[in-house]
């Protein structure tokens, strides 16, 4: 009975300090004198985020009450939504050694040794990869892929031929054509991917983007309850590795798609490797032949070599498989829907595109059209495609503008007040689609779409490529007039990373040239 009883004032002693513990750290924003909105115990805000259609919206919201740096709480962990262009440049550039890491769910940053890709590695690992894979994506690398583009935007064109006079949904070519995209110019494959609508990559793909990880229960406590992290951690690997057994042995069972995918690149690279020790092909000017020029399958040492490992080499080019498909499909998607909304503006571009004049290569051409760059930046302005993934989590405890950041605290840029804000973008209203508003330079920090500072999107100049490729070709041949329902099927919806609409619904007409 004694025992019980010991025991049990043990037990309640340890929930009372662990309230006790918990409660207090819902005063850091308070010592601080930073502002915050009401918060649950034990949920933090997570029960607003959570329950929010748009969080993007609903950081927004919060800024217009609570001011430009505000805090929330992920369970009791501190993050700052921040709107002021100071305060970020600080985290992003000027102290970016304190700000290196990324906000992640936690099982994408527990992947182990050569798993690791540039989205989630942190410190040197990430400053290795980073910088043996910056020279794959220079404009003179890039320049040779446009070819690869080139083909792609055709097989679109194509396409685009048979929808003509016809009202439809636009976003779902603009998906094969990036897969397709980024397949040939990744990975040197070349599928019938936008004709062929059962063809696998593009499913499992699909699959993989359509995986919020942020819903996951089990990723969804880890943030509630840290100390937590390890053991729910082994829960998930042990979920991967049972339904991996299951399909060995059960191979009815399908391969989880990630799986999947990069087991079929791994197999790409081990043809491509041991056809170029033959000599039996020509050097590939794709990501994976650039990447595995910079190969080894010893081990790497972060802080020594200049080499990537055979399986990091793998495990990148799945990211930018998935990376580079739907963010620039989106922003496509988006264009389109503007296009179609903005009769004066589609024409003033088709006017540029008509008067350019052709050149032998595609990427100068379409890099001196200045009315497209800033039509573009509009867009991307007006509709910012991954806010979410430019958050950063603090490396070491540092003081930015007067503010004593703690180690593990998170930053999150609020982007779309910083893209709306008159003093940032004025005289004209923010609110008003307006290309030439970019023809004056404005505040570094005021445009953020691909992220910003060393750790800011790699594949930029290639999806810029791309998109200007893909609108050059299109507004070349045919005129874009809003659907019937354009609107109210143009709904936004935000995934794990990406803030995208459901539909474009768009009608096309041949040009008459
Ligand atoms: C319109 C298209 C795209 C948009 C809007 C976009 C946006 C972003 C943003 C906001 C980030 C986070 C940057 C930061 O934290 O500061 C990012 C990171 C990244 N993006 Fe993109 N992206 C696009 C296309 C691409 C493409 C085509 C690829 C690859 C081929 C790519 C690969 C990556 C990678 C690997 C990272 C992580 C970089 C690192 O941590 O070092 N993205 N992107």
């Amino acid at each position: 009975m004694l025992l019980t009883d010991i025991l049990l004032i043990f037990l309640v002693t340890l929930i009372c300090v662990y309230f006790f513990i918990l409660n207090s750290r819902y005063l850091y924003f308070k010592q601080r004198g930073i502002p915050s909105p009401p918060h649950n115990f034990f949920f933090g805000h997570y029960k607003s985020i959570w329950s929010s259609p748009l969080l993007t919206h609903q950081f927004q919201q919060w800024t217009q009450q609570f001011g430009s740096i505000y805090g929330l709480f992920e369970g009791t962990r501190p993050l700052y939504v921040v709107s002021d262009v100071e305060f970020l440049q600080e985290v992003f550039i000027k102290q970016f050694s304190s700000f290196h890491s990324r906000r992640l769910p936690f099982i994408l940053q527990k992947s182990a040794g050569n798993k690791v890709h540039l989205l989630s590695a942190n410190g040197e690992k990430w400053h290795r990869q980073r910088h043996i894979i910056n020279p794959a994506f220079t404009s003179g690398k890039l320049k040779l892929m446009t070819s690869k583009v080139h083909e792609c935007v055709d097989s679109l064109v194509n396409k685009l031929a048979e929808h003509c006079d016809q009202q439809f949904n636009i976003y779902l070519l603009y998906k094969r054509l990036t897969m397709d995209v980024i397949c040939r110019c990744a990975f040197g494959v070349i599928t019938d991917m936008q004709n062929d609508i059962e063809n696998e990559y593009f499913i499992k793909a699909e699959r993989c983007v359509a995986e919020d990880l942020e819903k996951n229960l089990l990723i969804r406590l880890g943030h509630l309850m840290p100390w937590l992290i390890p053991f729910l951690t082994y829960i998930m690997i042990g979920q991967i590795l049972f339904k991996r057994l299951m399909h060995k042995f059960i191979p009815s069972i399908e391969e989880m798609p990630r799986f999947w995918l990069i087991e079929r690149l791994r197999y790409l690279a081990d043809i491509r490797i041991s056809s170029s020790e033959k000599s039996e092909t020509k050097h590939q000017t794709d990501l994976l032949q650039l990447m595995l020029d910079a190969t080894t399958r010893d081990q790497v040492k972060d802080n020594m070599a200049k080499r990537l490992h055979f399986d990091e080499v793998i495990t990148n080019i799945y990211l930018f498989m998935i990376a580079g498909y739907e963010t620039t499909s989106t922003a496509l998607a988006y264009s389109t829907y503007i296009l179609a909304k903005e009769p004066l503006i589609q024409q003033k571009l088709q006017r540029e595109i008509d008067q350019c004049p052709e050149s032998d290569n595609e990427y100068d051409r379409v890099h001196n059209m200045t009315y497209l760059d800033w039509f573009v930046r509009e867009v991307l302005r007006m509709f910012p495609i991954a806010p979410q993934a430019m958050s950063r989590e603090c490396n070491t405890t540092t003081v930015v503008c007067g503010h004593s950041v703690e180690l593990g605290s998170v930053i999150q840029p609020d982007m779309l007040t910083i893209h709306y804000d008159p003093d940032l973008w004025g005289p004209e209203d923010p609110k008003i689609f307006l290309p030439e508003r970019h023809s004056v330079p404005r505040h570094p920090m005021a445009f953020m779409p691909f992220g910003l500072g060393p750790r800011s999107c790699i594949g930029k100049r290639f999806a810029l490529m791309e998109m200007k490729m893909c609108l050059v070709r299109l507004l070349r041949h045919y005129s874009i007039y809003p659907g019937d329902h354009m609107e109210e099927k143009f709904k936004l919806k935000d995934t794990l990373l990406i803030l995208q609409p459901e539909n474009v619904y768009v009608e096309i007409k041949k040009r008459s040239l």
